[in-house]
């Protein structure tokens, strides 16, 4: 290995209560929001291509041009219950909100920069109401924060000159007052996602990043920082040059869900994901495939299984509410959760053979494991394998209450659990109680004819 004194801090796990409480999460929200949510991908009658939140880096739009629409920042619509309900009945257990994303406008009254809300029409501040809103119904905040700056001057892609470095340095401290500043407004949340980290002046600031990622959880003891924030001497993000990870998570994993175990190298980790292809603020055309409530299911399946939570963008309209199809999609994911959420919450990778029906996920700390199905064969028979000396003890259905099925046992620990009816509209889930058999427990089971 090589000696390294800004690379990873801890290896494997962190085995605290609140990292505990995070990797049980299992569904999340994302929120997008700011001056960028005014045009909303579109300038001059003209559609910007990228996602709608890079609007401020289109060669077609003038820095103070873009800047000037503090003046137009004014959400009347604007009700943090109502965004923090519509979370609760959606069935998340976390949310993420920008704070200040790359083009430097913050939603909370900053006293570093007069770019914030309260220079706005608004003048209120935003985060600290959402904060409250989503906290008291048992949602933990995360707060998202961009070190991109496009608004301050002293931001710089790389550091090649003295003036750079004299300029970057005072970004550096501008950095850490308004992180320090964050953190001592809104005590309440329990994490912080860092984006924008990419640039060369910011991966050559291995000690002063590693200094202030221990100030601050210095200041808030369970704070949970992802791999994203920073990198190690040798310019290493993410996975440090002896390939552990730094930070407490995975942050990788950006519109993009692993395929296997071994993808996530047994890391905590999440998946944020957009509802069109690749649009997070509001944007008013969404083009191309628009996800539905199934797929986004089978998603938040997918990582739960395999030890990750999974984090659904939204993109409020500058008006302050939420735009239909994204309340559709809370209100079809709610409806799925209501029934099914016991499959999604302290959920964790089950350590069974992928099969071609769906996804196994294992209640954490109980042998109860739960089969997420979204492939029904023709056949109706879900195959099941489990580890040798392993019997199904019990298997029901988690949607029709009393609906229970008695596996075919045709091999060793492995089984056809023979579903009743043919057609399914949704996405559903079976409870597997399963029982150490060595001695032949005399679980419940045909024996094969
Ligand atoms: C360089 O390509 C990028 C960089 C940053 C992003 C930002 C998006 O604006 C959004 O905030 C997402 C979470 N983040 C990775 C997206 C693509």
């Amino acid at each position: 290995t090589i000696a390294l004194q800004h690379g990873a801090h801890g290896v494997g796990r962190r085995r605290d209560a609140a990292m505990e409480k995070w990797r049980a999460y299992g569904l999340g929200q994302f929120v997008h929001w700011g001056l960028y949510s005014i045009p909303a991908g579109e300038w001059n009658g003209k559609q910007y291509n990228g996602a709608a939140e890079w609007i401020k880096s289109w060669k077609e739009v003038p820095a103070t041009t873009y800047d000037s629409l503090m003046y137009q920042f004014n959400p009347t619509k604007f009700n943090a219950e109502s965004w923090a309900a519509t979370a609760k009945q959606m069935g998340v257990k976390y949310v993420t909100i920008t704070t200040k994303h790359h083009d430097g406008f913050c939603l909370w009254p900053s006293k570093y920069t007069n770019f914030t809300v309260a220079n706005s029409p608004y003048k209120k501040d935003i985060i600290g109401p959402l904060v409250k809103a989503y906290d008291r119904r048992g949602i933990d905040v995360i707060l998202y924060f961009s070190i991109m700056d496009w608004h301050n001057p002293d931001w710089r892609y790389d550091i090649k000159t003295r003036e750079d470095s004299v300029a970057f340095d005072r970004f550096k401290q501008f950095t850490r007052n308004q992180l320090l500043e964050l953190l001592t407004l809104y005590p309440a949340a329990k994490g912080l996602w860092f984006d924008g980290t990419w640039d060369k002046s910011w991966v050559k600031q291995a000690a002063f990043a590693d200094s202030l990622e221990k100030e601050m959880r210095a200041m808030r003891p369970g704070l949970i920082i992802g791999s994203r924030f920073r990198a190690d001497e040798y310019g290493k993000r993410h996975f440090d040059s002896n390939g552990n990870m730094m930070g407490d998570y995975e942050q990788g994993w950006e519109r993009k869900i692993p395929e296997k175990i071994t993808d996530v190298h047994g890391n905590d980790w999440d998946c944020v994901m957009t509802v069109p292809e690749n649009q997070w603020g509001y944007s008013k055309i969404w083009k191309g495939h628009i996800k539905t409530t199934d797929e986004l299911l089978e998603m938040l399946a997918k990582c739960v299984s395999l030890d990750g939570n999974f984090v659904l963008n939204f993109g409020p309209k500058p008006d302050g509410t939420l735009r239909t199809e994204e309340l559709d999609l809370a209100k079809g994911i709610g409806a799925w959760m209501d029934t099914n959420s016991e499959a999604i919450y302290n959920g964790e990778y089950a350590g069974l053979v992928k099969q071609d029906w769906g996804y196994y996920v294992k209640k954490t700390g109980t042998n109860k494991i739960y089969m997420l199905v979204f492939n029904v064969p023709v056949s109706g028979a879900l195959n099941v394998v489990l580890p040798s000396r392993t019997a199904i003890s019990k298997v029901y259905d988690l949607g029709g209450p009393g609906l229970s099925y008695v596996p075919e046992e045709i091999g060793t620990s492995t089984y056809f659990i023979h579903l009743k009816q043919q057609t399914f509209k949704r996405p559903f889930v079976l409870v597997l109680e399963t029982a150490d058999n060595s001695k032949n427990s005399g679980a419940q089971y045909q024996k094969a004819k």
